[in-house]
């Protein structure tokens, strides 16, 4: 049984999910977008900027925005692509079993097919229960000619300080850096953010652990392929107008996404991939 019950969360619609053990999540019609996830019994696990924008035509700063067809700048398109500053569609919201689970769905339209001429639907899946998310994105072909695609799931999480917390997994991945315009191979296993750092790692482990003082976040991604690891860093947060100057300490972007290698999907056909968390 479907019962969606909209909420309000920074005067925006949103989907409230909230598990029989109490464990919650919160996402925006606006992108899709996931604004809170709280485990049971736990404090809330994702990065959210005090100053963000919401609204039409506004990318919220945290959470997860939602990133389809394209990432950032590489291609033609708006910067990452067309449906995380649009509405979406709430499709359904149950309690089922343990888990809260909702689901949202963008379809193209003609503003998004005068960029970009393919017919599409996005779903994002959230599910909450216990110390768990799940976060699966599942875009399907509707229209009549095949299409390529870039995606991510442009994950914030929350960090007391990031100078001292640790991403772990990333060991022997071959990486982008757009920050310094090389290539390169991660040789540690510990992945240290004392400043900016802007990276893609290329068919990235499976799992991933981030790790600060008192807590473990792990981190599993299936059908995404690469993961994309960001944080502003001071200089950069300072020229962000919805990041206050020193939040990017409170902050890491840990992204599951397919950058390198677009997907093709031929009419019919459809792609999901998934992000999950255990704290
Ligand atoms: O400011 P936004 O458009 O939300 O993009 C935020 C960031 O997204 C990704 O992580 C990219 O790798 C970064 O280069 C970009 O700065």
């Amino acid at each position: 049984m479907s019962d969606i019950r909209l909420t309000e969360f920074r005067g925006q619609p949103a989907v409230r999910l909230r598990a029989p053990d109490g464990a919650q999540a919160t996402v925006l019609l606006h992108g899709g977008h996931l604004v809170s996830w709280m485990p049971a019994g736990g404090e809330e696990q994702l990065y959210l900027s005090p100053t963000a924008r919401y609204g039409v035509g506004a990318s919220v700063r945290g959470g997860v925005p939602v990133i389809f067809p394209q990432f950032n700048e590489r291609g033609p398109l708006p910067r990452h692509g067309l449906v995380r500053t649009r509405s979406w569609t709430p499709v359904q919201s149950v309690v089922r079993g343990e888990h809260a689970i909702a689901t949202l769905r963008f379809t193209d339209d003609m503003a998004t097919r005068t960029h970009w001429p393919h017919g599409f639907t996005a779903e994002l899946t959230v599910s909450v229960a216990g110390r768990d998310l799940d976060i699966e994105l599942c875009i399907t072909n509707t229209g009549e000619t095949p299409f390529d695609f870039h995606a991510a799931l442009h994950t914030y999480l929350r960090c007391q300080n990031v100078e001292k917390a640790q991403l772990e997994g990333l060991q022997g991945c071959h990486y982008e850096d757009a920050l310094l315009g090389v290539e390169g191979d991660q040789w540690g296993d510990v992945t240290a953010v004392i400043g900016a750092i802007d990276r893609v790692y290329h068919q990235a482990p499976r799992q991933l652990i981030l790790r600060e003082l008192g807590r473990k976040l792990l981190i599993s991604l299936s059908d995404f392929e690469d993961v994309v690891v960001w944080n502003p860093g001071p200089e950069g947060a300072s020229k962000l107008t919805d990041l206050p100057a020193e939040d990017w300490r409170h902050m890491l972007c840990v992204e599951a996404a397919c950058v390198r290698e677009p997907i093709t999907l031929v009419p019919g056909d459809e792609w999901a991939g998934r992000q999950s968390f255990t704290c």
